[in-house]
């Protein structure tokens, strides 16, 4: 089994360095790759409730072998539950379909400006950790601005934001916002979806100095970026390269020359005007 290193967040808690992502991971194959997905190592598991499989997630957790209190589960309230009662409803649903009476890390999973009631529903998540039925809480697709309004108004800073983050994409001004206070960045759709991210020569040049695969090398350079990847694969030879990305070590000419792909969002999900219902 392979042990994927931790990083303490600002509240204390070890969060993994990479994470599994599971949108799409439905049925009983979705079961089957969410148990495979633990048994090789993973103990971060992220899913929402827009994905339709909180069930599967929380079905894998409870029949694996691993201890409940060796995994962090995390999942994410909708748009159309924002609100501070809606929100807190909105968790107890998601406790019950994943039947588990504790949610390790709760997100916003996009803060629809355009409704503007992100605050109410982060403070929400902050009463619910206060109980104990959340281990951490955070936000997905958050700007700065927007960040700095739910710490101002909860006096909590969201303790992770989960964001479109590849090398497409590689978000520098956001990760040293979140490096300044504190924040731990989480990298959603961190091989680009596949797309022909892995087919681009300076990725084959660096995976092949350390031979390594294009997608251990993607993955090694988000988390000596300092952010936690969350690759979703359906296949456990798969998931076992994407998780083995601890022994070898990026220098700063091969993390640059990664980075210098950017050149933007690759899909619809600027904060500012995606609305997720
Ligand atoms: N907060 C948010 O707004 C968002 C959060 N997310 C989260 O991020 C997770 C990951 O993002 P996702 O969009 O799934 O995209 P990823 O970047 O993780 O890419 C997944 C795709 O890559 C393929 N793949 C995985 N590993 C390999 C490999 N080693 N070699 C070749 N192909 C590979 C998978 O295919 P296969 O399964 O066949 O291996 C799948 O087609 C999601 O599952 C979800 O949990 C995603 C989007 C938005
Ligand atoms: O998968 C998710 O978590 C999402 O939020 C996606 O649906 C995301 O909204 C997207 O694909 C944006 O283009």
């Amino acid at each position: 089994m392979l042990t994927i290193p931790t990083v303490p967040l600002a509240d204390g808690t070890a969060f993994p360095e990479l994470g599994f992502g599971t949108y799409k991971l439905d049925g009983d194959e979705g079961v089957a790759a969410i148990r495979s997905a633990i048994d090789i190592g993973y103990r971060l598991l992220d899913t929402a409730v827009n994905y339709g499989n909180e069930e599967e997630v929380g079905r894998a957790v409870r029949e694996s072998d691993v201890p409940r209190d060796e995994l962090l589960v995390t999942s994410k309230v909708p748009g159309r539950d924002h609100g501070f009662d809606e929100t807190r409803r909105s968790v107890d649903g998601s406790l019950e379909r994943l039947g588990l009476d504790r949610i390790d890390l709760h997100l916003i999973h996009w803060p629809n400006p355009s409704v503007d009631r992100y605050v109410d529903t982060f403070r929400a998540l902050v009463s619910l950790r206060d109980e104990g039925v959340l281990g951490s809480v955070g936000v997905s697709n958050f700007t700065e601005e927007m960040l700095l309004r739910v710490a101002d108004a909860t006096g909590v800073m969201p303790a992770v934001n989960q964001v479109e983050l590849h090398p497409y994409f590689p978000q520098a001004n956001l990760r040293a916002f979140h490096a300044e206070h504190g924040i731990r960045t989480e990298s959603w759709s961190p091989l680009a979806r596949r797309s022909e991210l892995l087919t681009e020569r300076v990725i084959a040049d660096v995976a092949g100095t350390h031979d390594v695969t294009p997608t251990q090398a993607v993955l090694r350079w988000h988390t000596q970026l300092g952010s936690t990847p969350i690759p979703k694969s359906s296949s456990a030879e798969r998931q076992r390269e994407n998780a083995d990305v601890f022994d070898f070590t990026l220098d700063e000419t091969e993390l640059r020359a990664i980075s210098s792909l950017a050149r933007g969002r690759l899909w619809d999900g600027d904060p500012e005007r995606h609305e997720e219902m």
